[in-house]
């Protein structure tokens, strides 16, 4: 596991690229943007993604897919609505790819160790998944993620690639667990963000989290996941760290959101990515075809479809109490 591939310039592709390259990885970073391959290898910055943040040397950029054909190992980060069309364009080899991106494809509803498996036959697949800031990695702060892959000799083997004391990979082999909680996550972060920006208080951002974490379980379960999982770093670790702080990009969205601006408009003005937008609809749509109840995903998707704050937290507070739990 000499070479690595990272496929994908944005903040989180760059800051594992200094992941792999301080672990003593030749490290090679794809990004689809001229002007943040030219700053990766001229100013050793990607100013564009993550600024103010001083790259490894072992760091070099390209914008030519071609050239990850030698590495050993490709870590996934593109956006998830892009992961199937890059892999697809790149060259086909069978060094296993650990996805790191978040989400479930729109447009088929799978999740993405499937989207990369038919994109990319006959390489083995993993999953890197938890609360993870990428500033806070990129400047070597204290992280701990899952590393989940069917085959657990190959978790441990790229465990062991990555390893540093800064950066905690925590094995598992439940490779659904983990892309759920990462995926479900994000669409409660925006709802996490309209919390705050509608002055709703802590009490409700708890309420939030342990119900939204409730959906997350329900909805994990009916597709594979393991509650441990689920109640683990790429879950529930990630669902807190994202419903509050403003560092989320989902959560800051639904914060624009509760203040009173319109999502479309929001949404519209980004350049980072807030995958929670893009997954919403389609867990709600996979939740209401599986007759699995998830309230607070229905009130995001109706949310970034325009819908008022008001009338949906009205919805919300008025359904009947049913027994806590799962
Ligand atoms: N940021 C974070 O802290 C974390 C992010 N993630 C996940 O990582 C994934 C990537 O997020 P992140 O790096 O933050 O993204 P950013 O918002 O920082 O950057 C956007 C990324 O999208 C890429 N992009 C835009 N359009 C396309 C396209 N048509 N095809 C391919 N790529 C495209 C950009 O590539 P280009 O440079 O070429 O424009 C850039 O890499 C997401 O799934 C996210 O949930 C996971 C954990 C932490
Ligand atoms: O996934 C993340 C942290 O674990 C990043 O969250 P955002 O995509 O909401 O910024």
């Amino acid at each position: 596991m000499n070479r690595v591939a990272v496929i994908g310039g944005g903040a989180w592709g760059t800051a594992l690229a200094q992941v792999a390259a301080r672990a003593g990885r030749e490290t090679i970073l794809w990004a689809r943007e001229d002007d943040v391959v030219r700053a990766v290898n001229a100013d050793r910055q990607n100013p564009v993604f993550l600024p103010d943040i001083d790259l490894d040397p072992n760091i070099r950029a390209t914008g030519d897919l071609a050239e990850l054909a030698g590495c050993d190992l490709w870590l996934v980060v593109t956006p998830a609505q892009h992961m199937r069309a890059v892999l697809e364009q790149a060259p086909r080899c069978e060094a296993p790819r650990l996805l790191c991106s978040k989400g479930i494809e729109e447009r088929s509803g799978k999740l993405l160790h499937d989207v990369a498996a038919e994109a990319s036959p006959g390489a083995p697949i993993a999953v890197l998944s938890g609360p993870t800031f990428a500033h806070e990695v990129a400047r070597g702060m204290p992280t701990a993620v899952t590393l989940a892959a069917k085959d657990t000799d190959l978790a441990e083997t790229l465990r062991t690639a990555l390893a540093q004391p800064a950066f905690r990979m925590y094995v598992s082999d439940d490779v659904a667990g983990a892309e759920i909680g990462g995926a479900v996550k994000n669409v409660l972060a925006i709802a996490g963000g309209v919390v705050e920006g509608r002055a709703l208080g802590q009490n409700a951002r708890a309420a939030l989290i342990a119900r939204g974490f409730a959906e997350m379980t329900r909805f994990g379960m009916a597709f594979g996941a393991r509650p441990e999982t689920l109640a683990g770093l790429s879950g529930l670790g990630d669902l807190v760290l994202t419903c509050s702080s403003v560092s989320s990009r989902n959560y800051s969205l639904g914060k624009g959101i509760g203040e009173g601006q319109a999502a479309s408009d929001l949404m519209a003005d980004r350049k980072t990515v807030a995958e929670g937008a893009f997954t919403a609809p389609v867990l709600a749509r996979l939740a209401q075809a599986h007759g699995i109840t998830m309230p607070i995903v229905d009130a995001v998707a109706d949310l970034l479809e325009g819908a008022s704050v008001d009338r949906v937290l009205e919805g919300l507070l008025a359904r009947p109490p049913r027994p806590e739990g799962v």
